[in-house]
């Protein structure tokens, strides 16, 4: 393995996304190659139904892909087995389906699970990540609350903490700013930006916030009707990716800002 090599966490070939029934496999999108690095933030936009998180579902394992291929450190996902997957790979839904009844310690302790016996006893190291998790996020005073306590943006904070504690090289998000105010949506961007510096995980999300992603990624996914790019946002801002996005006659993109106007 050459030293470049080493350093990439995900890597697609190749890759074709969609749906199969016994009759008719739909194909959202095809092509799809990209390399997702070692201590990287990584945004994945597009516009609505483009196929985000049918992207994602695939590059989780919860959703067979239609073709080509996706490596986990080194390895085909399909080949991982799901205790070993958790410990590579964890997830922040946009919808948190664990239980608010829980204390944020008891729902961020959840992200051990790949660790613990099956009773699920806390070993000293489990309860180190799971301290370092909460310090990192900044919700120690949080931790003794229920979560139905919480607001959207400290609940979000939560479900990453969780994401954290499992100790994974990757994290992958699904529009982790949605039901966000624009402050705390930029808050959520910013700490996990934060977090690829401080821990070197890879962190990969998906958002409307192009604008916001274009200032804090080091790496952007962008999925259009007929290819999928993947660049630094400079370099796709220099190739007028963003300017074909969207239909023209509303909103347009300005490259001197690196931001979209409304079209007067
Ligand atoms: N379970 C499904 N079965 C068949 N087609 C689906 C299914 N889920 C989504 N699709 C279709 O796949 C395409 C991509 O949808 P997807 O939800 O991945 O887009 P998206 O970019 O995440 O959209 P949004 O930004 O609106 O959340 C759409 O045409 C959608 O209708």
């Amino acid at each position: 393995m050459t030293e470049n090599q080493k350093h990439i966490i995900l890597k697609t070939e190749q890759l074709a996304i969609g749906y199969k029934t016994k009759k008719v496999e739909t194909v959202v999108a095809s092509n799809i190659n990209f390399e997702l690095k070692k201590g990287q933030l990584i945004g994945l936009v597009g516009a609505n139904g483009i196929g985000k998180s049918t992207l994602l579902r695939t590059l989780i394992n919860v959703q067979s892909r239609l073709s080509g291929g996706i490596l986990l450190n080194g390895n085909a996902i399909n080949s991982i087995s799901n205790l070993e997957l958790a410990k590579q790979l964890s997830i922040v839904l946009t919808e948190p389906l664990i239980s608010k009844n829980l204390s944020v310690f008891e729902l961020v302790a959840l992200g051990r699970h790949p660790y613990t016996n099956w009773i699920g006893n806390l070993s000293d190291v489990d309860l180190s990540s799971i301290n370092k998790a909460l310090e990192l996020v900044n919700i120690i005073d949080l931790k003794d609350k229920k979560c139905y306590e919480l607001s959207d943006g400290q609940l979000q904070k939560v479900m990453i903490a969780r994401a954290l504690a499992q100790d994974t090289s990757i994290i992958v998000l699904d529009e982790p700013t949605t039901h966000l105010d624009m402050y705390h949506k930029a808050y959520i961007l910013k700490l996990l930006q934060k977090l690829t510096k401080d821990t070197g995980k890879t962190i990969l999300f998906s958002s409307h916030e192009i604008d916001l992603a274009i200032q804090l990624c080091d790496t952007m996914i962008v999925m259009q009707k007929n290819k999928t790019v993947c660049d630094s946002p400079c370099q796709l801002i220099s190739q007028g990716v963003f300017n074909s996005l969207f239909p023209k006659d509303l909103i347009a993109f300005d490259s001197e800002t690196g931001s979209f106007r409304v079209s007067k």
